[in-house]
């Protein structure tokens, strides 16, 4: 799908400068996209690296830094990678954030924070994307951001896990929409996945729950039935299937791509 015979295909990764996102942005590389990658201004430096690896491996790459939580940001980067790099066929809504806490605890102004990211940054990088794409026609590959927690939560990961929740039916939604223009929307959902995110996590819970650090990722691990903790490169592979055409006939589904934990 949005396939053309002469060009590559043009991708955008959002949250690219480290861990998952910058793994994704990678592998796209290596299957023979052109690809955009995405991240705050705090991240800038990493993210050059990323564009630089991949340009460095004979692709063409370019970096936009925006806030995916802000709408008109959001718009600015679609039109940027449109200009860098002529068209954009695969979306990758990668970025978010976790917050660790009690809900009891948790603030209305974190419970937005969170949700301005996970959520609506998703919404909005899907939307800007499908207007982008149905403009070019010829369809499109949009892809989100779930968990496992978007299917069970994990206690003291309350928002966060709603917040993925949320990105399932908002993934089965546009699947919906936009079939008719031949954009597909697919979530992958990981597991304990070894980035700067689960360091932050592991660090939380152990502090909620009086652990020492490494104690929580180590609880958790023991869910794991393939035996180790995700790497980044475990759900790049994924998500380069689902980039691909080879699941042109797949729309609509979040699928765990986590080691065995979670059965749905
Ligand atoms: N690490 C894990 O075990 C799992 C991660 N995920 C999801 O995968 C995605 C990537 O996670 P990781 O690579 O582990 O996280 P990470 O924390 O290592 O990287 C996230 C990236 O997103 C960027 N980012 C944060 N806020 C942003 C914003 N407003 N706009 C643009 N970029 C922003 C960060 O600067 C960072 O580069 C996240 O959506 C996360 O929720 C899902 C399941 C498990
Ligand atoms: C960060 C995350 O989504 C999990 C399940 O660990």
């Amino acid at each position: 799908m949005a396939a053309s015979a002469t060009t590559p295909r043009v991708a955008l990764v959002t949250g690219a400068g480290q861990g998952i996102g910058r793994s994704i942005a990678l592998r796209l590389a290596a299957d023979g996209l052109d690809v955009a990658v995405n991240d705050i201004p705090s991240n800038a430096e990493a993210l050059r690296a990323v564009a630089a690896e991949i340009e460095s491996a004979g692709h063409r790459a370019t970096t936009v830094l925006a806030d995916v939580s802000d709408p008109v940001a959001v718009d600015e980067m679609v039109e940027q990678v449109a200009t860098d790099l002529g068209k954009l066929d695969v979306m990758i809504a990668n970025a978010g954030i976790a917050h660790v806490k009690p809900l009891l605890e948790v603030t209305p102004d974190e419970f937005d924070h969170l949700m301005s990211i996970n959520l609506r940054g998703v919404h909005l990088c899907y939307t800007a994307a499908a207007k982008r794409m149905i403009a070019q026609g010829g369809g499109g590959k949009i892809i989100g951001a779930c968990s496992i927690v978007g299917y069970r939560p994990f206690p003291l990961l309350g928002p966060y896990s709603a917040s993925k929740w949320a990105v399932r039916g908002l993934t089965q939604a546009a699947a919906m929409e936009w079939a008719q223009h031949g954009i597909t929307v697919n979530a992958y959902c990981p597991g304990i996945v070894g980035t700067a995110m689960w360091d932050h996590i592991d660090e939380k819970l152990a502090e909620n729950e009086g652990l020492r650090k490494g104690a929580a990722i180590d609880k958790y691990s023991e869910l794991i039935h393939l035996g180790r903790v995700s790497v980044p490169e475990d759900v790049a592979k994924f998500v380069s299937y689902l980039a691909s055409p080879d699941s042109d006939y797949m729309t609509g589904q979040s699928v765990m791509i986590d080691g065995g934990i979670q059965f749905s």
